[in-house]
């Protein structure tokens, strides 16, 4: 099973690029913020460790349920904060990726996308065959994601910064699909990349 390490930024554009390799290509997607959804859930590991640190009232909703703005604004304007989370959820996101990528062997697919927004941070670049990096410029990421999350330009900016720069991991991708333009010219270069990486 060929796996591509798909990376980027905050609101690049990787479920886009993915969305179109499993529609149109059958390839499997592990997708670690859903991983690190799934470990939040009530109860869950991630879930109780939030509530340990932050308490009842500022870590959940009135339902019990995360309340993921609240803790957001606190991790992305405190990098300790963000210290602390990456230290204890990465092991337990990693774990969940390794049980879906076990599943896809088993279920005999060919290719599986490992769609991990800080893959390079973590550095988990080696779980995956080639990297490809979705890039966006520094004002097309910042315009995204405002729009997409309904943030303020602040606070939009400290997510961006919470990541690593864009440009140093277009510099470390083997294939950089340039997502600035319109869905055709992005898919014209996801075409072409997925032909190459089966034709190696
Ligand atoms: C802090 C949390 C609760 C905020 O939740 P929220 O719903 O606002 O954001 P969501 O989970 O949808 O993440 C959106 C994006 O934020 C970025 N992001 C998330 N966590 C981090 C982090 N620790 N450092 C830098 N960027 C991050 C990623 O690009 C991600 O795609 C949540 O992001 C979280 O639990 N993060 C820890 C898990 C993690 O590291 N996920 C990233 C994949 S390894
Ligand atoms: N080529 C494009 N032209 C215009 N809008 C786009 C393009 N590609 C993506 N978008 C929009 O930009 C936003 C971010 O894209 P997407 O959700 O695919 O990014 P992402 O990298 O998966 O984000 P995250 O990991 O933060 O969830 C979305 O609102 C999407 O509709």
């Amino acid at each position: 099973m060929r796996i591509i390490g798909l990376t980027g930024g905050i609101a690049s554009g990787k479920s886009t690029v993915s969305k179109r390799l499993h529609e149109l290509y059958g390839a499997a997607h592990i997708d670690a913020d859903e991983a690190a959804y799934r470990i939040a859930e009530p109860g869950a590991p991630l879930w109780r460790l939030f509530v340990e640190r932050y308490g009842k009232e500022k870590a959940l909703k009135e339902d019990g349920t995360l309340d993921r703005a609240s803790i957001g604004k606190i991790i992305f304007a405190n990098p300790d904060e963000r210290a602390w989370l990456d230290s204890v959820s990465h092991p337990l996101v990693k774990e969940e990726l390794l049980g879906k990528l076990e599943d896809c062997r088993r279920l005999g697919a060919e290719a599986a996308v490992l769609d991990v927004p800080l893959l390079y941070e973590v550095g988990w670049e080696n779980m995956a065959d080639s990297v490809w990096v979705v890039y966006v410029s520094p004002e097309t990421q910042l315009k995204r994601l405002m729009e997409r999350n309904n943030l303020t330009e602040e606070l939009a900016l400290d997510r961006i910064s919470s990541q690593m720069p864009l440009a140093e991991k277009k510099a470390r991708a083997d294939v950089v699909i340039d997502n600035n333009g319109d869905l055709e010219s992005t898919n014209r270069q996801i075409d072409k990349a997925w032909n190459e990486e089966f034709s190696k």
